[in-house]
């Protein structure tokens, strides 16, 4: 454990991330500072191939800055990817149990806890079913209760509703809010959606185009749950549109 103020869940410190060398350098990212309150739902909203992703995994720890640090406290981070990633040779309560197992939570417990959280994302009496006989929100359920049984304090979340219809990513909304209230876990969540970023977010941190540095930081000063399609939200929506306008557009892109 670092000795991270109790309101900070998470210290990214001038963090920079090149990739490669010589003339085919990549500089992705360029002196990120962001910190992050325990509980809180922070969006990460910017042009494509800004480094969202790129940050992220710092974030996980499955990549190092080239400069900078990340700091977790010693938090456990989990993921979530657009893309279900279920296990095809695994029945949904299958692929929910991976992450009990390899943190070795006993069998007899760990049967309990699939099903508990199955019936967070509304699949009770689902477990048995395997991947390709769900719909796709289906598996973007289970692989959301599969996020949740890696019993992460920080959640990171890339783009994870981004494959699914606007009916479908409504209920999931709901559903993650629900749970994340539920279970207090700070968010990480990445998105190209501005309004999904309003609907969601406590905060909503605008990365400029490459290299990604922090552009603007919006507070999200509105009650919950908010509905997509509510004037409050298409208002906040049209003022980030903007600047995300302006920043693309100021890179040349
Ligand atoms: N391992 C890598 N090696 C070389 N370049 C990389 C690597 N990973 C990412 N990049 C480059 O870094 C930049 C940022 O990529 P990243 O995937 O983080 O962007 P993004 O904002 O998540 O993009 P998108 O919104 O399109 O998903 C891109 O130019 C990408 O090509």
């Amino acid at each position: 454990m670092t000795a991270l103020a109790t309101d900070t869940a998470l210290r990214i410190d001038g963090v920079s991330r090149v990739f490669g060398a010589g003339a085919g350098q990549v500089h992705a990212l360029d002196g990120i500072h962001l910190d992050v309150r325990p509980g809180e739902f922070v969006c990460l909203l910017g042009a494509s191939g800004c480094g969202k992703s790129t940050l992220l995994s710092l974030v996980a720890g499955l990549d190092r800055p080239t400069v900078g640090t990340v700091d977790t406290g010693g938090r456990r981070v989990g993921m979530m990817f657009q893309d279900s990633a279920l296990l095809p040779w695994l029945t949904a309560g299958g692929n929910v149990e991976v992450p009990l197992k390899l943190r070795r939570v006993p069998k007899a417990t760990r049967r309990a806890r699939v099903d508990e959280l199955l019936g967070m994302v509304r699949l009770a009496g689902q477990g048995d079913r395997r991947p390709h006989e769900l719909s796709g929100g289906m598996r973007q359920r289970v692989s959301l209760a599969r996020a949740f049984a890696q019993e992460a304090d920080i959640l990171c979340m890339d783009e994870p509703f981004g494959a699914l219809d606007a009916m479908t990513r409504d209920l999931l909304h709901d559903e993650l809010e629900r749970i994340w209230r539920e279970t207090g876990v700070t968010v990480l969540f990445v998105t190209h959606d501005v309004r999904e970023a309003v609907r969601l977010g406590d905060r909503i941190v605008l990365l400029s185009s490459r290299p990604g540095r922090v552009a603007e930081i919006f507070d999200v000063a509105m009650d919950r749950p908010r509905r997509i399609d509510e004037h409050q939200v298409s208002e906040l929506a049209s003022v980030v549109t903007a600047r995300l306008r302006q920043e693309v557009a100021r890179h040349g892109h």
